[in-house]
């Protein structure tokens, strides 16, 4: 049986007829009959009008009785036609209704179109086969406008043709970014008690709170249960057998970021029973992989958890020694969580085969933007092998397994996946899809504390022209307008006499870094020290501490200093020479003001970097930057003395060059 049944229309004849013949031709035939029989009544009916009538009878006396017979045919035809039309129009949409019988249009329009011909000069009489065809398709025309009133066919017109102005595709954000999990930004009206949080062990909580930590940050307290939720059936599969959302988390500068990774992570692993490395956190520098190892390895004590910190302070041999044994023809790891900067873990991956990832359940990168930028690197796509470089084939019979990312479906889920979880972190991460995409991230969820119109849009709203970040709230920032040689004076002043100190300066190289560290040597009354890569990591490391002992006060650092350093109670950050980035700004900016205590930025700006600096510092979302004008009799007391220093460091600087 067929389902749809298709009528054609076959002329007003359904009697068999032209059964025999194809139904186009006849088809064919009819109109070209139809078009002579209107041709003939129309002529005739001119010739009634012009008196013309008599003559015509004597010229074509046989074909006048045609058209007459032919006439009456065709009147009772349309009569016919009329009626059936009628009754179709019953059937119609009022919509579709027209106001004027669709026939008596067809007639209306042939006429004029007859009247025009005629006007033009045209002869009608003797009409060629081509002219006829022409006839026709002009009628065919006029009918044109007949065929849009469904009235006249019977069918219903659909709609949705109308052109309409083409709009520009606008740029939207993935519903993650620009939809994030909010972080409140003020710490201190929203601490959580430590007890408060589920998920966290009696014997962390203890620890906690013998480190002065009665209460978590907002950003710890929206984090460590994300990250326990994902872990809650164990390290080994996922919640329902999936794998867990990727975290990325932007947060303030001194928000607490650390521990809202560390926590969670040592609880889980607190449950392992085999030692495997199951943790693995990847940081920029060897000073903040320092700092973070110091925090896992602090949380960690007492615990089944083994922390290895690998930054090349040691030999590479010491370091794989710390890393795994071999018992027998068994390895045996020896570490379950590893601390690591980029280059010395692609070494690891690449030469030590102790050094196994197979297991690795957390990839933390902290400081993600600065490691996307570091991308070219490669180290992402060198661990990404190495943790599924023994991907089980179907023969593998383990009750866990690991296979590389792909489509979920009910074969690939069994059995169990072990699941790798990307956790991001940094306090001025990208919300640029296209580099967050390096990361392969798996369902990612973003808390942010930025409330931006770049993360508060909606999905269908254009992305800001600018980035935007969070400031500290305890901050409060100040620009000096400054020339270049009152540089080196300001500083002194700020330390001498303003007694702003501790102060982490900042400067763009270490050339000039090092040059203000023997000017302020040379100009004396001032305890001050470099941090730059002049200095061995032995020497940075013993700089830092003397530092944060409160026996340093003037550090004058690069960028070295500028990410992630905790240093506790630095008072106030100069930037001595005005950061290129925004990025870099917040960074160093991030030094003070930590853990919602207050602090002071200054920025010292040469006239032509004024408009420009404050552009870019306000376009990033900043509170309010305010005017500090250090007045020049404020300075004139150390002018003399500086003169004589400015001679000395010449010689002093001259002297270094001709020993290297
Ligand atoms: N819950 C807490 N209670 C009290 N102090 C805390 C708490 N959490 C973290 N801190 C302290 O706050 C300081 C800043 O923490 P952390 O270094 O983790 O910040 P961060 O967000 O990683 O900053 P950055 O982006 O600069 O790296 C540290 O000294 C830390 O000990």
């Amino acid at each position: 049986m067929s389902l749809f049944l298709v009528n054609r229309y076959l002329g007003d004849d359904e009697d068999g007829v032209i059964s025999k013949v194809s139904h186009s031709q006849a088809l064919l035939t009819k109109l070209q009959q139809k078009v002579k029989q209107k041709q003939r009544q129309s002529l005739a009916k001119q010739r009634e009008r012009t008196g013309e009538e008599e003559t015509e009878q004597q010229e074509v006396p046989s074909e006048t009785k045609d058209e007459k017979r032919s006439s009456e045919k065709h009147q009772q035809q349309k009569k016919k036609k009329k009626k059936r039309k009628s009754t179709a129009g019953v059937l119609l949409d009022a919509d579709s209704n027209s106001s004027e019988p669709a026939g008596k249009k067809k007639r209306k329009g042939a006429e004029d179109k007859k009247q025009t011909s005629q006007e033009s000069g045209q002869s009608v009489v003797g009409v060629s086969p081509e002219s006829c065809r022409c006839e026709t398709e002009r009628e065919q025309e006029v009918e044109e406008p007949n065929k849009d009133s469904s009235a006249a066919t019977g069918f219903r017109v659909l709609g949705g043709f109308e052109s309409r102005p083409v709009h520009k595709a606008k740029r939207v954000l993935p519903q993650w970014l620009a939809e994030p999990d909010v972080i409140h930004r003020d710490i201190k009206c929203n601490l959580v008690p430590v007890s408060s949080v589920s998920g966290v062990s009696a014997q962390l909580l203890r620890k906690l709170e013998a480190n002065g930590i009665q209460h978590f940050f907002p950003v710890q307290a929206e984090v460590i249960p994300a990250i326990l939720e994902g872990a809650q059936h164990g390290f080994l599969i996922g919640r329902g057998g999936y794998r867990p959302r990727d975290l990325c988390v932007s947060a303030p500068t001194g928000s607490g970021k650390t521990l809202a990774f560390v926590i969670p992570v040592i609880q889980v692993l607190m449950e392992r029973t085999v030692c495997e490395i199951r943790a693995l956190a990847v940081l920029p520098t060897k000073e903040l992989a320092q700092q973070v190892y110091k925090v896992f390895a602090s949380y960690a004590e007492g615990t089944p958890v083994k922390v290895v910190m690998l930054g090349g302070q040691r030999s590479f041999a010491a370091e794989c020694a710390s890393l795994s044994e071999q018992r027998g023809s068994v390895r045996c790891s020896r570490a379950d969580i590893v601390v690591v900067t980029p280059g010395r873990l692609v070494d690891h991956i690449s030469k030590n085969p102790g050094f196994c990832l197979e297991h690795l359940r957390f990839l933390i990168i902290d400081e993600a933007d600065r490691m996307i930028d570091s991308m070219n690197q490669l180290w992402l796509s060198q661990v990404l092998k190495a943790v599924y470089c023994s991907a089980a084939g179907p023969e593998d019979r383990t009750l866990f397994r690991r296979t590389k990312p792909a489509c979920i479906t009910a074969a690939s889920l069994s059995p169990g996946q072990m699941p790798l979880q990307k956790l991001l972190f940094s306090a001025t991460l990208t919300q640029n899809p296209e580099k967050l995409q390096q990361l392969g991230l798996h369902q990612p969820q973003l808390f942010s504390s930025v409330h931006s119109p770049s993360s508060s849009m909606t999905p269908a709203e254009p992305t800001h022209k600018h980035e935007r970040f969070d400031f500290p709230q305890g901050l409060t920032e100040f620009y000096v307008p400054c020339t270049m040689n009152k540089k080196p004076l300001l500083i002194l002043h700020f330390v001498l006499y303003l007694k702003l100190r501790p102060i982490l300066c900042f400067t763009n190289s270490r050339e000039t870094a090092h040059r203000l560290y023997c000017l302020v040597k040379l100009f004396g009354g001032v305890q001050a020290a470099e941090f730059s890569s002049r200095l061995s990591p032995g020497e940075r490391k013993k700089t830092l501490k003397d530092f944060e002992k409160g026996k340093i006060q003037l550090l004058i650092s690069t960028d070295a200093a500028a990410r992630g350093i905790d240093i506790k109670d630095v008072k106030c950050v100069v930037n001595y020479d005005a950061p290129q980035f925004i990025r870099t700004y917040i960074h160093r900016i991030g030094r003070t003001a930590r853990a919602g205590k207050p602090g002071l930025a200054f920025t010292f700006l040469l006239r032509i970097q004024e408009n420009n600096f404050l552009r870019m510092v306000m376009d990033a979302g900043s509170p309010g930057i305010q005017r500090q004008l250090v007045k020049p009799e404020c300075l004139k007391g150390m002018e003399k003395q500086y003169e004589v220093v400015l001679q000395e460091l010449a010689d002093v600087i001259k002297d270094e060059k001709s020993r290297h």
